[in-house]
């Protein structure tokens, strides 16, 4: 109650400086450790956005809700770059305090093809480790954030693009497109995180029948397993049905959101960090199977081909 009040009234007038006193006071009196303390605060508008050509951070002032734009022409391959930016722009936003954060994308009709297939054709060791890298960084930064997010789906979501968007905590899709995790398709292994994140979406049996069928779902069909949560007719729509979504959680406590959402994720997030390294070594180790390369290869063709 007192977090509530105390929140609500103080989310846009609170400077930097008036937040560092009050954390000074109110530690003191209530016998906080400071980092206890800070998840109390809430969250205040103080910084610009950051500016790469790849990812575009937005926030509006009154409801300081981020949309973040990935802007990878033509499909929001997802690249080495790509993850980079936006490990970078997840980063700004946690430590910036934002109260929510929307992923879109600027492709007319694509949110993203998943990972940039050229990072997995013919790769070479060290780039692929880093891409790897960057790539559990991201989802571990998404999936675990302790701000809400939502996905404004404005496009396709196959593969790496709609476990960018089921790492969020709601979904709302444009009609006619097409989402899912289509990997077992493409003969590779939905990897350790990707899996965690369908759990958590759909029931467990959808979750096993979508990822082992690697079936593409129709905006609708997606809408009725619950892979989505709404339908919005056009992008605007979508965003501002994700903003009515966010702007649910001014009225709840940010630190008991947060630490609830932590400890329902937590198992997930703990599973990847304690096997990163050999998270990398299977999927290198199978990635570069010759079988696999030319599967990889064929399919790059006929995407290229259509
Ligand atoms: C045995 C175990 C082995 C383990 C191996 C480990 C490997 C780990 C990987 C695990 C996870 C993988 C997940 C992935 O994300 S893999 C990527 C899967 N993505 C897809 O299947 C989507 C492919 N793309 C499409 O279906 C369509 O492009 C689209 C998204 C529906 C959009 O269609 P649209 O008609 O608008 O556009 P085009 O098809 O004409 O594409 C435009 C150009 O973009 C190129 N393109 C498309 N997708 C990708 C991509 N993912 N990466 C790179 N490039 C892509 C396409 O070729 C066109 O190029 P062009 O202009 O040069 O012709």
């Amino acid at each position: 109650m007192l977090l509530t009040l105390f929140e609500s009234h103080t989310h846009f007038f609170l400077s930097m400086f008036q937040k560092m006193i009050l954390t000074k006071i109110i530690s003191n009196t209530l016998s906080l450790h400071k980092k206890q303390l800070i998840e109390w605060l809430p969250a205040v508008r103080y910084f610009s956005s950051p500016t790469n050509p790849l990812v575009n951070v937005d926030v509006n002032d009154k409801s300081g809700i981020a949309v973040v734009t990935m802007n990878r022409k033509p499909v929001n391959g997802l690249s080495l770059e790509l993850f980079e930016a936006m490990s970078k722009a997840l980063d700004d936003l946690e430590n910036n305090r934002i109260r929510g954060a929307i992923l879109t994308s600027s492709c007319p009709t694509v949110f993203s093809a998943g990972l940039d297939l050229n990072e997995l054709y013919q790769p070479d060791k060290k780039r692929f480790k880093a891409f790897w890298t960057t790539f559990q960084d991201v989802w571990l930064k998404l999936y675990g954030s302790s701000f809400p997010t939502a996905a404004a789906i404005n496009g396709h979501a196959p593969a790496g693009g709609c476990f960018l968007a089921i790492s969020c905590e709601y979904r709302v899709m444009c009609p006619d497109y097409k989402i899912g995790l289509n990997e077992t398709r493409l003969g590779i292994i939905a990897p350790i995180f990707l899996r965690a994140s369908m759990r958590n979406t759909v029931s467990n049996r959808e979750a096993e029948k979508a990822l082992t069928l690697g079936t593409l779902y129709s905006t609708e069909d997606a809408l009725k397993i619950g892979l989505i949560d709404e339908i919005a007719i056009y992008k605007v729509k979508a965003i501002e049905r994700c903003e009515n979504f966010l702007a649910q959680f001014n009225n709840v406590s940010s630190i008991a959101r947060s630490f609830t959402k932590r400890s329902l994720r937590q198992k997930d997030l703990e599973e990847l960090e304690n096997c990163r390294e050999e998270d990398f070594n299977i999927f290198w180790s199978n990635l570069i199977e010759p079988s696999v390369q030319k599967q990889i290869g064929d399919y790059m063709q006929s995407l290229k081909k259509k």
